[in-house]
């Protein structure tokens, strides 16, 4: 499909970067005119893909360049005011040939937390096509700024846009590694799997079509509705065989180009569980999800429909929902068949609940120093923390 791509704030930005970098490396044509907004001038200049003219600076009258330094309220004040910055960049891109928007934001600082959701409930007045959120949750120990910027935050975006995919830093973090240290590996993972979902279907510069298309529509259709997505994935390394075209694949065992579809096909299935059930962008039950998407890519010889088939039936029992798409997304060159499923509309996310619990304690931690450096502790006994307010 065809994204209009935002990165908003430093790891909106350079999450962005590597989605452009991963599209060059794939030969693929998914992002139209990538763009990354920041109030950090330094942020800025250390993206490498993204085009110099796309990149917009904004609160240089409140911030003058330095960042908010994670007030989301003071990020989101800014986004409001600079909105029309941010929409002139945006004017460059043709949207009658984009399919959505997609605009990615690190949750726990200041810029992208506070600008996602501003920006995507602008974008919402102002166009037709679906508003989509790339949401990255702080990992545990980053502090209790940033769970209640995140815990704001979220709450906003979900309600602004259109479906929110998450990627949680603290379920991919390794442990004994530094949060910093990780990004890079983190951000290759985010990329990896949500670059093969949305680069299904954009078969450009490849003649070939798939057995079963995945579309844009589809992708949409599963995100529509609204709520949190996560997304599973799983890979397996494969030996490339004949030109892999269409007509070689197996329609019976042991097929023109000598693969056996009882194999090709077992080794599908197994991807599918693996993907739902290792590790998730967002840990959560699947028994609470209201649709999927399943992508399975790789050389055409290693697709089969049948496979695909009983991977979607699978999904279907364990979600408890019948509302499973799938297709196949032929990729002639790799060496590897891959299945990603897009989980959307999750509701039994314990990570999400342990995130407000730990933002309440952040904001009475917060309000209680505040109070005894005004020696008003009386206020803060009667005002009593119960819930986390939304952004706004
Ligand atoms: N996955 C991932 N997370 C990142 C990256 N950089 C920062 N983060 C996370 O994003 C949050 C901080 O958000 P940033 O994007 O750095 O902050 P910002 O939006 O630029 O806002 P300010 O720096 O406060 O102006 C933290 O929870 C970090 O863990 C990155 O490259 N990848």
């Amino acid at each position: 499909m065809k994204l209009a791509l935002i990165g908003f704030g430093q790891a909106g930005g350079k999450i962005v970067d590597e989605f452009v970098a991963y599209e060059r490396r794939a030969g693929l044509d998914i992002f139209s005119a990538p763009v990354a907004v920041n109030t950090a001038k330094t942020d800025l200049h250390g993206l490498e893909h993204v085009p110099t003219d796309n990149r917009v600076l904004v609160g240089q009258a409140r911030v003058k360049g330095h960042g908010v330094g994670a007030d989301n309220e003071l990020g989101a004040e800014i986004a409001e005011q600079d909105i029309d910055e941010i929409q002139s960049a945006l004017d460059g891109i043709s949207v009658h040939e984009v399919d959505a928007f997609l605009i990615v934001a690190g949750l726990g600082g200041g810029t992208g937390s506070g600008g996602a959701p501003v920006l995507a409930k602008h974008l919402k007045r102002i166009y037709t096509e679906p508003v989509f959120g790339l949401g990255v949750l702080p990992a545990k120990d980053e502090g209790g700024i940033y769970t209640l910027n995140a815990a704001r935050s979220f709450q906003t975006f979900v309600r602004e846009a259109d479906n929110v995919l998450v990627f949680d830093n603290d379920a991919w973090r390794k442990t004994g590694e530094s949060m910093r240290g990780g990004y890079e590996a983190i951000n290759r993972e985010i990329v990896r799997r949500f670059g093969m979902l949305f680069g299904a279907g954009e078969t450009v510069g490849n003649d070939r079509v798939a057995e079963s298309v995945v579309d844009s529509s589809e992708i949409i259709n599963t995100l529509a509705g609204g709520g949190v997505s996560t997304v599973g994935y799983a890979a397996e390394s494969v030996e490339r065989s004949g030109d892999g075209g269409l007509f070689s694949r197996v329609d019976h065992r042991g097929g023109a180009d000598g693969l056996d579809e009882t194999n090709t096909t077992n080794r599908i299935t197994s991807l599918v569980r693996k993907a739902a059930l290792g590790r998730l962008t967002l840990p959560c039950d699947l028994s609470g999800t209201e649709r999927s998407l399943l992508v399975v890519g790789g050389p055409p010889a290693h697709l089969n429909r049948k496979g695909i088939e009983r991977g979607r039936s699978w999904l279907e029992e364990e979600t408890g929902s019948m509302e499973v798409r799938g297709g196949d997304y032929p990729l002639p060159d790799s060496d590897t068949v891959a299945g990603a499923v897009l989980f959307s509309g999750v509701h039994k996310v314990p990570r999400i609940k342990d995130l407000q619990r730990v933002a309440i304690e952040a904001r009475e931690n917060i309000d209680r120093r505040q109070a005894e450096s005004e020696d008003n502790l009386d206020r803060l006994l009667e005002d009593g923390a119960e819930e986390i307010s939304p952004l706004y």
